[in-house]
């Protein structure tokens, strides 16, 4: 089972990262109405700073040819696009796609089956980066093909058990359910080291004994 941590934004965060060892980190590019984006110079500092062997996610909504290009030389390992795109421009990127569906365009999940530079599929809640899960029954029926099935929307360190034994997905994949708790009406920014360790031991607990420490 493998873990992507997203909407990491800080050298704080990326610091946390090197330590906790997640498969995967993701930040939100181009997208300004989300409090977790990133601009290409950040982007680039934090990608300086972090370790080699966790690999890169560029997470996207609707990109044009040009970021899908200046994502490539930033060194980013995949790209993930939520929102509408155009076919030609998946299969003209430099990098594999993951497809990001939400609740309510499951139903063009066979086309993107038919793209051969779409390495995998993000399941996620109808919006992106809000915390919230959606009903895990809906993914039963989806035909695997073999390419990475990951699911985000809403996971913690406290669900991600219940998430994996249901769904048995490739990667699970968190942002809200790492961050801090807000306190006095105050959210601290960036991510939680606490809720890190605490998603990556109850993910990896789970891969050796199906057990978690909740
Ligand atoms: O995090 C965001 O603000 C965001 C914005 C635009 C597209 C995707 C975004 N986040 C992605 O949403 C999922 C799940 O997040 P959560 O755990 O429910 O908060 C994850 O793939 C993020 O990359």
């Amino acid at each position: 089972m493998k873990i992507k941590m997203c909407g990491i934004t800080t050298p704080a965060d990326v610091a946390a990262v090197n330590e906790v060892r997640p498969d995967y980190i993701g930040m939100v590019m181009y997208f300004p109405k989300s409090k977790r984006n990133v601009s290409v110079e950040t982007a680039r500092r934090l990608l300086e700073e972090l370790r080699k062997d966790v690999k890169k996610v560029a997470v996207v909504v609707s990109p044009d040819a040009e970021q899908i290009a200046e994502i490539g030389e930033l060194g980013f390992d995949v790209i993930q696009i939520h929102g509408q795109t155009s076919d030609e421009l998946i299969e003209s990127a430099h990098l594999p796609v993951w497809k990001a569906f939400n609740v309510k365009d499951m139903d063009m999940y066979p086309h993107y089956q038919s793209l051969s530079n779409v390495a995998g599929y993000v399941f996620d809640a109808g919006e992106p980066g809000s915390g919230k899960t959606f009903d895990w029954n809906s993914l039963t029926d989806i035909d695997r093909d073999g390419r990475l099935f990951v699911l985000a929307g809403g996971l913690t360190p406290d669900n991600v058990r219940r998430a994996i034994e249901q769904v048995h997905p490739d990667v699970v994949d968190v942002s809200s359910g790492i961050e801090y708790d807000v306190v006095g009406g105050v959210q601290k920014s960036g991510k939680d080291p606490e809720k890190m360790r605490r998603m990556k031991r109850n993910t990896a607990a789970w891969q050796i004994s199906g057990k978690s420490d909740n």
